[in-house]
């Protein structure tokens, strides 16, 4: 299946022995498709890929039909570009709330584009409107635009590093645990602003060690276990009816790792 971003039997070795080996796996515009699978199987290996950040040891990564890493390297910064993550050890850094969105608004434009913007996005922050004040309101925290990023909790910063790359209006937001260690009523804040992102036609693509939030959210779920993606398909027939009895003794916690 060829969606916006697609990871085609794909490889990836840090050492010499593969993390994982043939992946297939393709995000779609709007869709939310969640991967799972135990501890140190490769879930933000995979992600890492998708995300553009080095190339697999093996197989071909493409953006809108184009193989990133066979195209030039302004090709590769154009793909770059359309796309959103959040990974784990992204911190915010120490300014204001406005300035961390709207960062994330200008580094992923041309140049002329940002100048442009850069005026557009000064006067519609200064009146509430603009991309960071409606990325803001999508993770229901405009009234902090004007507080300093270090005084949030873990949960908020978290919130906040959603809208900064929600509002850019990525086509592939790439979430790697976007809500562990967060307490229920900020998981279903930024659960919320996910699907409010596939309302858009953004595709996510999202690692998650929570059944449940896999249930409530995903569109598509994909298996990894073992050296590979064992099984991918709807969200119920993932849980219902899996195809592979290694899911379900994933899923049912019946597999020791
Ligand atoms: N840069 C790296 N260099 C060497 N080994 C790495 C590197 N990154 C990851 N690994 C190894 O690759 C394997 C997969 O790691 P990865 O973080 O992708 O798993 P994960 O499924 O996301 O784990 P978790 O659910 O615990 O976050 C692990 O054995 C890890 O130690």
């Amino acid at each position: 299946m060829t969606g916006v971003i697609t990871a085609r039997d794909v490889t990836q070795c840090y050492d010499t022995d593969p993390v994982f080996e043939g992946v297939d796996l393709s995000v779609q515009s709007g869709e939310v498709v969640a991967l799972i699978g135990p501890s140190g199987v490769g879930k933000t290996s995979l992600l890492r890929l998708l995300a553009l950040f080095e190339p697999p040891s093996d197989g071909t990564i493409t953006y809108d039909g184009v193989d990133v890493w066979a195209a030039s390297e302004s090709q590769r910064l154009t793909c770059r570009r359309r796309l959103g993550m959040v990974f784990q050890d992204q911190s915010l850094f120490d300014a204001s709330v406005r300035r961390n969105v709207e960062y994330g608004v200008h580094v992923r434009k041309p140049w002329p584009e940002r100048l442009r913007r850069n005026v557009a996005d000064f006067f519609g922050s200064k009146n509430g409107t603009g991309p960071a004040v409606d990325a803001l309101a999508v993770v229901e925290l405009e009234d902090a635009i004007d507080r300093s990023a270090d005084s949030l909790s873990g949960g908020e910063a978290q919130r906040i590093a959603f809208a900064r790359a929600l509002a850019y209006e990525p086509d592939v937001l790439i979430l790697d645990e976007p809500t562990s260690d967060l307490d229920p009523r900020n998981t279903d804040l930024i659960e919320q602003a996910v699907l409010e992102a596939s309302r858009r036609d953004i595709g996510i693509v999202m690692a998650t060690h929570d059944m449940n939030q896999a249930k409530r959210i995903a569109d598509r779920v994909g298996v990894l276990l073992d050296d590979g993606i064992i099984e991918l398909g709807p969200t119920d027939q993932i849980f219902e009816h899996p195809r592979d009895d290694r899911t379900r003794q994933f899923i049912d916690g019946e597999l020791i790792y």
